[in-house]
C-alpha cells in the first residue's frame, strides 16, 4: 500500500495553528480570523466532543481554509476525519496500526515522533514528513539541527511549546517545512470572541514566516 504524501499546500504552510475547539459557532469566525491574518492551514485537535463538527463547519463554510484533524490516536478516527472533509491528519505519535489506517484512508498523514528511533520507524513505514512533538521539551531547534545529518530525507513540522519568539529560528532550519502550535489562539481570546486579536496574532506570525 502506498503512503499518502502531504499536499504541497500543507508542506508550504510554514505556520499551522493548532486549534482546540468544541463549538461550531465559534469555530467558523475563528477560522475566518486566522485565514484573514494569512494562516490558511488549520489543525483541529480531536480532543473535544465537538471537534469533528467544528472541522466539518470550517471545511464547509470557510473556503480559504485547508482543514486537517489532529490528535488522532485510534485507527477508526481516520475514516471519521475523511468523512468530515479533512484534507490531512496528524497524530502525536505513531503505531503500526495507525500507520496502516493512514495508508488505508488515503489521507496525507503527519505522524508524530520524539526520538531518532521513532523517526526511523516512521521512515520504515514510508513517511518522510514527520511531526516533532513535543518539540521544545525534546530539544527544540538544536535537536532538529542534530537530526538533520542523520535523517537527510526527513522534514519536520515541530509542535509543542512553540511561541512567537521561537518561530524565526525554527523555520530557518532546512529540515523544517512548517511548525504548529496553540499560541495563536489563546483560550481567553477565543472564549471572549476577540476575533480581531486573533487575526492580528495570525498576521504577526505570517509576517515572521515570510521574513524568516
Ligand atoms: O496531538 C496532536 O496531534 C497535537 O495536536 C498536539 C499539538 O500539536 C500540541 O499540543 C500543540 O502544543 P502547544 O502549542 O504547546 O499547545
Amino acid at each position: 500500500m502506498t503512503v499518502p504524501r502531504l499536499e504541497p499546500s500543507l508542506t508550504g504552510a510554514r505556520i499551522v495553528p493548532v486549534l482546540v475547539l468544541d463549538n461550531p459557532a465559534e469555530a467558523v469566525p475563528l477560522a475566518e480570523a486566522l485565514v484573514a491574518g494569512g494562516l490558511t492551514t488549520l489543525e483541529i485537535t480531536l480532543r473535544t466532543p465537538g471537534a469533528l463538527a467544528c472541522a466539518e463547519a470550517i471545511a464547509a463554510k470557510v473556503p480559504g481554509a485547508l482543514v486537517g484533524l489532529g490528535t488522532l490516536i485510534r485507527p477508526e478516527q481516520f475514516a471519521q476525519a475523511r468523512d468530515v472533509g479533512a484534507r490531512f491528519v496528524v497524530s502525536p505519535g505513531l503505531t503500526d496500526r495507525l500507520a496502516e489506517a493512514a495508508k488505508a484512508a488515503g489521507l496525507p498523514y503527519l505522524p508524530g515522533i520524539a526520538t531518532v528511533t521513532e523517526a526511523l520507524i516512521a521512515y520504515e513505514h514510508g513517511f518522510r514528513e514527520l511531526k516533532f512533538f513535543p518539540a521544545m521539551l525534546n530539544g527544540g531547534a538544536p535537536a532538529l539541527k542534530g537530526m538533520a545529518p542523520l535523517l537527510p530525507e526527513i522534514r519536520f513540522c515541530p509542535t509543542g511549546g512553540i511561541k512567537a519568539e521561537n518561530v524565526r529560528e525554527i523555520l530557518s532550519l532546512p529540515n523544517v517545512f512548517a511548525l504548529g502550535g496553540t499560541w495563536l489562539t489563546p483560550a481567553d481570546a477565543v472564549k471572549e470572541r476577540r476575533w480581531a486579536d486573533i487575526e492580528r496574532l495570525a498576521r504577526e506570525a505570517s509576517t515572521l514566516a515570510t521574513q524568516g
